[in-house]
Order: structure tokens, then C-alpha cells, then sequence
């Protein structure tokens, strides 16, 4: 932790630079407010120690990193063999928001659960008894991870969700494709499944606690504060198995060679990663890269990891 405390600014501040090379995404209109230049990361051991620098106060959307937990809940409310009966575990090669191998393979059931389709179909296995319902358990498991203290909790930032909700054409299109190709069974109601996976797209949150979130992770599914066990450790592993494949969308694979981490980025420029066993981190640099990860968030984590070997291989 010294040396991350002690190297940590100057390595925010070369990579800052890189958020010239990367755009604030747009497609979501609410998304487009967000401060290009920005830069921060969270580092939390497995004391529960953090060491951050840069902008680490910004407060930011989810967006795709709510999906590694939508899953693990999924997992935790159907099983294995609930969960694989609708997505698949392989990487697609393609955006995250394409439709092409709904099409072109049989059965039309999505990739993975970290593309969109997959997301969506994931989002119809989450328990509860209506979408308000469902966005309340998805905040509880979220907000425990987060380390979020009794009594308050994340919530979902309100201009963002209907900023998505009114433009999500494409989403919309993949949602009704997934209910003719039967992965949304008869009694499933499309809108109610896009309202709550927008809504935990939209959960606000901080690099420390995106960080807290991912030392869950880095842990095998146990709190860092009282040891006790929140995710079967058998799901984490299913989760990190994917981030490690597909988190950084259609650039895992240079990811995987140049950081060597599992990781998940979102539209937001949010990144969560780890180091098993070792860290939990939080990134944000709203710029992005033309497979829509943060470039200056990348950079970053390329920098620290080839300095302090991080690199699980
Ligand atoms: N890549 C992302 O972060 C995508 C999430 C976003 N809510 C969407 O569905 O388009």
C-alpha cells in the first residue's frame, strides 16, 4: 500500500492525458454531462485500508458493472442451472449491444450474461414481486457489498434511468427479440424487465465504493470487514470468470494481455477491478475509447499493473 500511496497521483496525472483520445458517451443523453478531463481511482486492501488520487469524489452511474452483480444475485436466486438456461458463457467478439449472434446462432439465447442481451435476460431472473420489488433487492445486495452502513443505501439516480428509459431503442428491439426467441418466457412482461435493467444501470456510485464492491470479489465473497461470507464463492468465481472474458467487452482479450486483471467497465467510464486475494479498485474517467471502455481508465491500470505485477498470468 506505501508505494501505491506514494506513486498513485503522478500515475493519475500521466494518464489523465489520455482522456483526450476518448469521448463522454452520448447515446444516453443524461451520460453526456460528464467531465471528460476527469481522473480518479480507489485502492482498498484487504484490510479495508484505501489509498486514492485524483477525482475520486465524482459520483457516476453503474451502467454495465451493475451487471456482474445482477448475475451473481441471479445466481444466488436460481442456481446455476436457472441461470445457464438462458445465457450462455462464451465471449462474443462483437459490441455490447449487438444483436448479430441472436440471429446467426441456435439457440437464440445471448452470448453471455455481460452483453446486453444477456443483462436482459438476467435482469428477468431476479426475484421479487414486482420491478420496484426486484430494484429493492438489487439495491440491498448492492448497497452490502458496497459497504453502504444500515440505514442508508445506493439509490438510482433518477435523471440517468429515464434519460435511458426514453432512448433505448436498441435495447428495447434486443429485449422483444429475446421474447419471440423464448429466453423471456409467455408470462414475462418486456417493459418490466428494461425498467429494472435500466434502473441498475442507473445505481449511483463512488470509486470507494465501486473499490469495497470488487474486494467482495477479490476475497472469494466475503465482507472485508466482518469475514462473513455474502456470495457463494462458487458464483464469484463464475463472475470473474467472465469479467476476465468478456468485462472489458470486444477488448477483454488486450486487456487480459496488457492489465491481466478481471475487470468490468461501464458507459459511464466507471471501472471496477481486482487483484485476487489483494485489492479491490475503483476507477472513473467518463472519456472512452471506441469499444467504450474509459481510455485514461485503461491507461491507468495498465501503468499500475505492469509496475507492481499485478497480472494474474
Ligand atoms: N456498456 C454499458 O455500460 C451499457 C449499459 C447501458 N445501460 C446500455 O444498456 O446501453
Amino acid at each position: 500500500m506505501e508505494e501505491l500511496r506514494a506513486k498513485l497521483p503522478a500515475w493519475v496525472e500521466a494518464s489523465r492525458a489520455l482522456a483526450n483520445e476518448g469521448q463522454v458517451a452520448s447515446y444516453i443523453p443524461e451520460l453526456a454531462k460528464a467531465p471528460r478531463e476527469a481522473l480518479g481511482i480507489t485502492i482498498m486492501g484487504r484490510d479495508g485500508s484505501t489509498v486514492s488520487a485524483g477525482e475520486t469524489e465524482l459520483r457516476f452511474t453503474m451502467q454495465s458493472i451493475s451487471k456482474v452483480f445482477t448475475l451473481l444475485l441471479a445466481l444466488i436466486d436460481n442456481g446455476e442451472k436457472g441461470v445457464f438456461a438462458k445465457v450462455g458463457m462464451e465471449p462474443t467478439g462483437d459490441d455490447f449491444n449487438s444483436m448479430l449472434k441472436l440471429e446467426l446462432v441456435e439457440p437464440g439465447k445471448p452470448f453471455n450474461p455481460l452483453i446486453n442481451a444477456g443483462a436482459i435476460a438476467i435482469s428477468s431472473l431476479i426475484r421479487g414481486s414486482s420491478p420496484a420489488d426486484k430494484v429493492a433487492r438489487i439495491l440491498s445486495f448492492f448497497g452490502e457489498a458496497a459497504g453502504v452502513q444500515a440505514g442508508g443505501s445506493l439509490s438510482v439516480n433518477g435523471e440517468v434511468y429515464r434519460s435511458e428509459s426514453a432512448t433505448a431503442h436498441r435495447n428495447r428491439s434486443l429485449a422483444y427479440f429475446l421474447k419471440d426467441n423464448e429466453v423471456l418466457g409467455e408470462e414475462i412482461d418486456v417493459e418490466d424487465v428494461l425498467s429494472v435493467y435500466f434502473q441498475h444501470c442507473s445505481v449511483e456510485i463512488t470509486c470507494g465504493q465501486l473499490a469495497r464492491m470488487a474486494l467482495v470479489l477479490a476475497l472469494g465473497g466475503a465482507d472485508p470487514v466482518s469475514g462473513r461470507q455474502l456470495i457463494p464463492r462458487r458464483y464469484v468465481r463464475i463472475a470473474k470468470a467472465f469479467m476476465l472474458m468478456c468485462g472489458m467487452y470486444n477488448a477483454s482479450g488486450e486487456f487480459a494481455i496488457q492489465v491481466g486483471i478481471p475487470a468490468k467497465s461501464g458507459v459511464s467510464g466507471g471501472i471496477l477491478a481486482l487483484v485476487p486475494g489483494r485489492y479491490g479498485i475503483g476507477v472513473i474517467g467518463p472519456a472512452l475509447g471506441p469499444k467504450g471502455n474509459s481510455t485514461a481508465g485503461v491507461h491507468l491500470l495498465e501503468t499500475i499493473s505492469a509496475s507492481l505485477d499485478w497480472s494474474i498470468f
